[in-house]
């Protein structure tokens, strides 16, 4: 779903968005390269991948419960911040929301995923034009593990995400929109009811390069989650195993700052 008439001021969106492309600029590469890959403590995590199967350069920082941020670019990183608090003020009442479109109270999401000390990670991406992509992938097909994961960008053209019927569509966010898109422990918490669906970005037609700020809002990380009871019965099996979100995030050998999904093995 797209959110528009949000309340995330539209400065803050402009600033993430020069920030990054600040950021990545080409002749300040060598001090990006710091954050490379280090081990599975890493808060911090930049890479360039041109390949035939992903075609990025990324930023992931861990932004909550506690902040972290390139500590040689101090702008840069204060705008990031103020875009992660307010970002999780509109996930806040998403969660409300969603809670009621469930039929429930409206903290029965907050207490389920224990959101107050939730784990987000925030992943910016710069996908360059096609001209100078090594393939017509930006970022081979995935879902994403969390609850929601929000998304804005600078331009559209890319994201596509399958639909039910097995159907690439290509998303279009209105300017200063965001994009919801429903994480893998959203699913696994309604045992399949809310479904958290495959997307990728494909850079075939794109003239121009494009900047996405991707954040993986997720539970806390001790927190177990595995289907609610509310939604097991003799009908509905319940179809996941119960697992801390931490230990969801590691499993395959991933480090947190991965954030890769592991719903298939979670799968029963
Ligand atoms: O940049 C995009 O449009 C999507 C990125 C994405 O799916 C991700 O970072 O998980
Ligand atoms: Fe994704």
């Amino acid at each position: 779903m797209q959110l528009v008439n949000h309340t995330i001021p539209e400065a803050v969106l402009d600033g993430i968005l020069k920030g990054i492309c600040n950021y990545f600029d080409p002749t300040t590469l060598n001090e990006r390269k710091v954050y490379r890959k280090k081990g599975a403590l890493d808060t911090i995590r930049w890479d360039q991948n041109f390949t035939s199967v992903e075609n990025r350069e990324y930023l992931k920082l861990f932004a909550h419960p506690q902040f972290h941020a390139p500590s040689y670019a101090s702008a840069f990183s204060k705008i990031v911040e103020e875009y992660s608090k307010e970002m999780r003020k509109v996930v806040g009442g998403l969660a409300k929301a969603i809670s009621k479109t469930l039929g429930f109270e409206e903290n029965y999401i907050e207490n389920a995923f224990n959101m107050k000390s939730g784990f987000d990670v925030m992943a910016m991406n710069l996908y360059p034009p096609n001209s100078r992509s090594k393939g017509r992938v930006g970022l081979p097909e995935h879902t994403d593990p969390g609850f929601v994961i929000t998304l804005t960008q600078d331009v559209n053209g890319g994201l596509q995400i399958l639909s039910h019927k097995g159907k690439w569509i290509n998303s279009y966010i209105p300017h200063h929109g965001i994009l919801i898109q429903l994480g893998d422990h959203l699913e696994i918490l309604t045992n399949g009811k809310y479904k958290s669906h495959i997307h990728r970005v494909i850079v075939d037609n794109n003239k121009v390069q494009r900047v996405s700020v991707v954040s993986l809002h997720g539970p806390s990380l001790d927190k177990v989650i595995g289907p609610g009871e509310e939604f097991v019965d003799d009908e509905h099996p319940k179809k996941y195993h119960d697992t801390t979100y931490k230990a969801s995030l590691e499993a395959n050998g991933c480090d947190l700052i991965d954030v890769q999904s592991s719903l298939e093995d979670l799968r029963i």
